[in-house]
């Protein structure tokens, strides 16, 4: 069985002329895993990518697999699997793709059956890849990687445009391969693609890291709030203000930064203010994720924000109209707590390279 090493980023830049599209990311992929690598569009994901697979020239830092550059690997496509840049030509067949890749290096033809098998795709090996759907091109795409039958996979979002069925799958077939020892990376722009088949994620927004860590651990960082309201909104600010709870004005009352409604109605009690609702708002996974990026979710005034917040149902005796959500991207939005400064100011990785023409 293969067995994954790590990927080491390490103060990793790209520019490109005057765009900078990586700026000293370092992160560590560790093997066993599924690593989720997130950021909206243009963070820098695909050109941190193809950095690490050696397809652009990096202004400065690495990026490496357990310290060896991928160009230097002795037999890179037994080592890595990657879905970057896998051009499939439309009149040839899935089969013929294959066999043709595996012949180049080496790989008993036996195995692209098993890839195929693997992937689901078996049925359709004789086709043109020209009839394929998305769901049916990115499993080609992985037969692909799995060729050489890698310890490390790289995969470019690699469940966009999957079937729920399709979705379903892929799941499964990444925990067994992180379940096998490899080392599994995944990008997306969307946590919630990922959310179920991720244990670890690398969030950057703007070419630079704003978060690595456990899934569980960017839960837990899912800060609830407290929405409070009253007929006479000063006082009840100034009831807040008296218990020391910092709070902000929301459409629908007072957004108390205090998870525990009892604590924001006790404040209110005491400074003898009328309530009007008192409860809980939670954000989900993906508006932490947003706020993280720097990309707050919209909703138009006098919408339920049901896909922006998910409020926790109104405490029992308040006065709130149906659960509404408050604000969205409630939690505070700190940008980058844990943030990874990989160097300070003037640091040597801040040079800039000459960018290089062409590429892309
Ligand atoms: N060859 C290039 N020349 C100039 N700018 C580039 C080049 N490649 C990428 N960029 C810029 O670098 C930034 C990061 O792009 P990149 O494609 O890496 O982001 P991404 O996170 O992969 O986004 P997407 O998911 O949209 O591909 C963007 O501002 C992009 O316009």
């Amino acid at each position: 069985m293969p067995t994954g090493v790590p990927i080491e980023i390490k103060r990793l830049s790209k520019q490109f002329g005057p765009v900078t599209a990586v700026e000293r990311l370092t992160f560590t992929v560790q093997p066993g895993r599924v690593t989720g690598f997130l950021g909206p569009n243009g963070a820098g994901k695909t050109t941190t990518l193809r950095m690490l697979l050696g397809l652009v020239r990096p202004t400065s830092g690495s990026a490496t697999f357990a310290g060896v550059p991928y160009a230097s690997l002795a037999d890179p496509l037994r080592s890595v699997g990657a879905s970057l840049e896998t051009a499939f030509h439309p009149g040839r067949t899935a089969r013929n793709h294959l066999a043709v890749t595996a012949a180049a290096a080496g790989i008993p033809k036996t195995r692209v059956d098993e890839v195929l098998e693997a992937t689901g795709i078996h049925a359709f090996a004789d086709r043109r890849v020209g009839g394929f759907s998305l769901g049916m091109r990115q499993r080609l795409g992985l037969s692909y990687t799995m060729l050489g039958d890698p310890g490390v996979l790289v995969l470019d979002e690699p469940i966009n445009g999957l079937d729920p069925e399709g979705i379903k799958w892929i799941r499964g077939f990444l925990r067994q391969l992180a379940a096998e020892g490899r080392t599994v990376l995944v990008s997306s722009h969307l946590l919630s693609e990922v959310q179920q088949s991720v244990d670890d994620v690398v969030i950057i927004s703007k070419g630079r890291l704003v978060r690595t860590g456990t899934l569980a651990s960017l839960e837990l960082d899912v800060a609830p709030q407290t929405i409070v309201d009253s007929p006479d909104r000063a006082a009840l600010s100034a009831a807040m203000d008296a218990a020391g709870l910092s709070h902000t004005a929301g459409r629908n009352g007072l957004i108390v930064d205090e998870p525990d409604p009892a604590a924001v109605g006790h404040a209110a009690f005491v400074a003898g203010v009328e309530l009007a609702a008192l409860y809980r708002l939670r954000s989900g996974l993906e508006e932490s994720f947003l706020a993280l990026v720097g990309e707050h979710p919209e909703v138009p005034a006098g919408m339920p924000s049901v896909q922006a917040a998910d409020a926790d149902r109104p405490e029992a005796g308040a006065a709130a109209e149906g659960g509404d959500a408050d604000e969205p991207g409630a939690p505070a939005g700190e940008p980058a707590p844990g943030a990874d400064e990989p160097d300070g100011p003037g640091a040597a990785a801040d040079s800039d390279d000459t960018p290089e023409g062409g590429e892309r």
